[in-house]
């Protein structure tokens, strides 16, 4: 079958056209798709489902006419994926499977409905705003590092580092602990430093991250969204735009008394045959 690749900032999926729900997709399948030696590598994949055509998307059908799939690497799905939606946008885009209206093109996820726009070469979604409700903590090697949860339609938590420990010093080459009482499905874990002054913007964060589902990588748009909620209720704000250095880039978080808009880069790489293996 066939096969897109692409990327927002570092964080790569795997497109994988499917308009009437008819491939037999697999947490198996999915693991060899995004192994990065025996399949084509990926942080997740993107399957392009009509919303009428798949059990999750059918409710929003009237909204959307296509439905975000989304899995994590290991074959777990997510609620929403914030730079898989960008991808899976300019890939509507590209393809002319869809065309925005008024300048917008919503998209079905399992967090709803998002709304994009194209916005020069980066693509903005807008997104449910990010919810704090809760403190908790991650550990890591022998530390443990207090955070805050935030749901921005799924799991986050956000561990500003104690001044004095640096970033890229961190292990991430093995999960951080989390309290599993509080986070019972897991959840993905940002860690950040304040980044340096930028005018015109209301905070600045550098960030990593471990996925659920996916490890270490070079950005998560969901995560990026917590991580600016979490930067403008430190600066005693509600609302503002935040600037998110991930490793693989920058992404521009605007936070607005009821949504959050995520701005990035979102690219379409490659395309090819995908053999599947025999069943
Ligand atoms: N990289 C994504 C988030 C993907 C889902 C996440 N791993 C989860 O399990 O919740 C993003 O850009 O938001």
């Amino acid at each position: 079958m066939e096969f897109i690749k692409g990327h927002g900032t570092g964080n790569d999926f795997v497109i994988l056209p499917d308009p009437d729900g008819a491939l037999d997709l697999t947490p198996d399948l999915v693991a060899t798709i995004c192994d990065r030696r025996r399949g084509i590598g990926g942080d997740g994949v993107l399957r392009v489902v009509r919303a009428a055509k798949h059990p999750d998307g059918a409710a929003l059908a009237g909204e959307a006419e296509w439905f975000m799939d989304y899995w994590n690497s290991d074959g777990s799905f997510a609620e929403m994926c914030g730079n898989g939606s960008r991808v899976f946008v300019r890939y509507l885009l590209d393809t002319g499977l869809a065309a925005p209206t008024a300048g917008v093109l919503p998209v079905a996820t399992r967090a709803g409905l998002v709304r994009a726009r194209v916005d020069g070469d980066a693509i903005a979604v807008e997104m449910r705003r990010p919810r704090l409700y809760a403190t908790s903590a991650a550990t890591l090697g022998g530390l443990t590092l207090p955070g805050t949860a935030v749901d921005v339609g799924n799991p986050h938590l956000v561990c500003p580092l104690p001044s004095g420990l640096d970033l890229a010093g961190l292990d991430l080459t093995r999960a951080p602990g989390f309290d599993p009482a509080l986070f019972a499905s897991g959840v993905n874990v940002e860690f950040t430093v304040p980044g340096g002054p930028i005018d015109g913007v209301d905070a600045h964060v550098r960030m990593r991250v471990y996925e659920r589902g996916s490890a270490e990588t070079l950005s998560c748009g969901t995560g990026a969204c917590a991580v600016a909620a979490v930067a403008l209720h430190d600066a005693g704000r509600e609302t503002g735009t935040v600037v998110v250095d991930v490793p693989g880039g920058r992404l521009i978080v605007t936070v607005t008394d009821n949504f959050c808009w995520l701005s990035g880069p979102a690219l379409l790489i490659a395309t090819g045959t995908l053999t599947l293996p025999a069943p």
